[in-house]
């Protein structure tokens, strides 16, 4: 259930002593929530729900059975098959629906993913990225101030651009530019942080912002030109793993299911963020390759391709403040999160393992799956 949103945005850093003034208190959610008898779910909507993290999360917000879900998806890089379990069920709802266009549906929760993630396509149409990210916000920061509702932005690292701030904390300000071939996606979502922030002082919306750090697992879209869904295709089909020079440049990887958790807890949380979400195990894309040769094919070769302009050459998360004010941190490492993901990537592909290699790594597997469980107390 949505609690009362802090009032003065604290624990956000929103660049200035943290302080945000409210100018007005934030809209009254529809009448029927207060009524005597209103035995109605917890209603949300979560758009870009049928991508990749959009999908695990409406997995797990359908385990609670005080929710109804609806997703809004325009399917440029999602798919009705990553929710095809929940087609059809009584809480349930898809609809197709750009969010460059109003909505309008009766909510009380906004998780608005809805943006593509991959550089390739989110490069593919710059324009419509960015107004994907201004105008799908306003779209929805419009629609949460209608029905009262409180609105979760899935930010990125990226608004800290080429950082020269290492490890980003939230108070960084960023290295951006403006004019790239990035800048629809780093500084669309840099104005959509600016947009939440608008709406939350000058008309008490209640906003939380992630600033979601590099995620990989089960779903990615096999050829989506990310890294982390490059490496294991590749090793998976024998071709050369393409590291983009120089291979020194680092990223952290963070398990989708550990982001997941993160969301939920961002948004019942007290705290308007913005909060980084990501896991500070640091590696440079040569030791990503090396763990994946290790783990999936140990016969593949690396080779070195060019890289893109403007591509960041460090990132790492400070997640202080995602330890201490919403008690998450992840769980998953990428040594143990890899085969997950190889294992998703098999059967999608139809690719088969040796008999051999098919012993020991079902070893492997369970003893992953059996640690991942001890960890979580829950099913992986
Ligand atoms: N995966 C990551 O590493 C990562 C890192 C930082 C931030 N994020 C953010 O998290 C969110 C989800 O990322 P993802 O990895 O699941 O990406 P994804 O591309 O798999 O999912 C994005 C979803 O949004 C939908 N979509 C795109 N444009 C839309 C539009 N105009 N209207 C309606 N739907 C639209 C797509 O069809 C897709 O289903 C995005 O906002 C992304 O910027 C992801
Ligand atoms: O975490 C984030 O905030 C961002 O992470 C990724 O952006 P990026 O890190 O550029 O993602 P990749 O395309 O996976 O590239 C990561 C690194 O791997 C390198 N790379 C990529 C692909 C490849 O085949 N080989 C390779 O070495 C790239 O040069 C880059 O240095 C996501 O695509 C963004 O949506 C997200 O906002």
């Amino acid at each position: 259930m949505a609690t009362k949103e802090s009032t003065n945005g604290s624990n956000g850093s929103n660049g200035t002593n943290g302080e945000c003034k409210i100018t007005r208190p934030p809209p009254t959610p529809s009448p029927l929530r207060f009524s005597k008898f209103f035995q109605a779910n917890l209603r949300i909507l979560v758009t870009g729900g049928a991508g990749f993290i959009g999908s695990h999360l409406v997995d797990k917000l359908m385990e609670n059975e005080k929710n109804e879900v609806i997703v809004a998806d325009n399917y440029f890089t999602g798919s009705k098959d990553n929710l095809k379990k929940w087609i059809g069920h009584p809480r349930f709802e898809l609809i197709r629906h750009d969010v460059t266009e109003p909505l309008l549906v009766e909510v009380d929760q906004i998780y608005h993913l809805a943006c593509p993630a991959s550089p390739i396509f989110y490069k593919y149409n710059p324009v419509k990225t960015i107004k994907t990210n201004v105008m799908g916000t306003m779209n929805m920061l419009g629609l949460a101030k209608r029905v009262g509702a409180r609105i979760l932005l899935t930010s990125t690292s990226e608004v800290y651009g080429d950082p020269l701030e290492h490890p980003q904390t939230e108070e960084y300000w960023g290295n951006v530019n403006p004019i790239g071939v990035r800048s629809c996606y780093d500084e669309g979502k840099r104005v959509a942080e600016t947009l939440m922030f608008d709406y939350h002082r000058q008309h008490g919306i209640e906003i939380r912002i992630a600033r979601i750090f590099n995620t990989y697992g089960p779903r990615m879209n096999i050829d989506d030109g990310r890294v982390v869904s490059n490496f294991i295709a590749q090793a998976l089909r024998d071709e050369p793993l393409t590291v983009q020079k120089p291979g020194t440049q680092t990223r952290s990887f963070c398990y989708v299911a550990d982001m997941v958790d993160g969301l939920i807890k961002l948004m019942e949380g007290p705290s308007t963020g913005p909060i980084n979400l990501g896991n500070p195990g640091e590696f440079t894309m040569l030791e990503l390759a090396e763990n994946v040769k290790e783990l999936i094919n140990p016969e593949v070769e690396l080779k070195m391709v060019e890289n893109t302009p403007d591509d960041p050459r460090q990132r790492k998360p400070n997640i202080t403040k995602a330890k201490e004010i919403l008690n998450w941190e992840p769980k998953i490492t990428l040594r143990e999160g890899l085969p997950l993901m190889e294992e998703d990537f098999r059967q999608r592909l139809g690719i088969p393992i040796s008999a051999m290699k098919d012993t020991t790594r079902r070893w492997v597997y369970r003893i992953i799956i059996i640690s991942l469980n001890r960890h979580r107390g829950g099913s992986i």
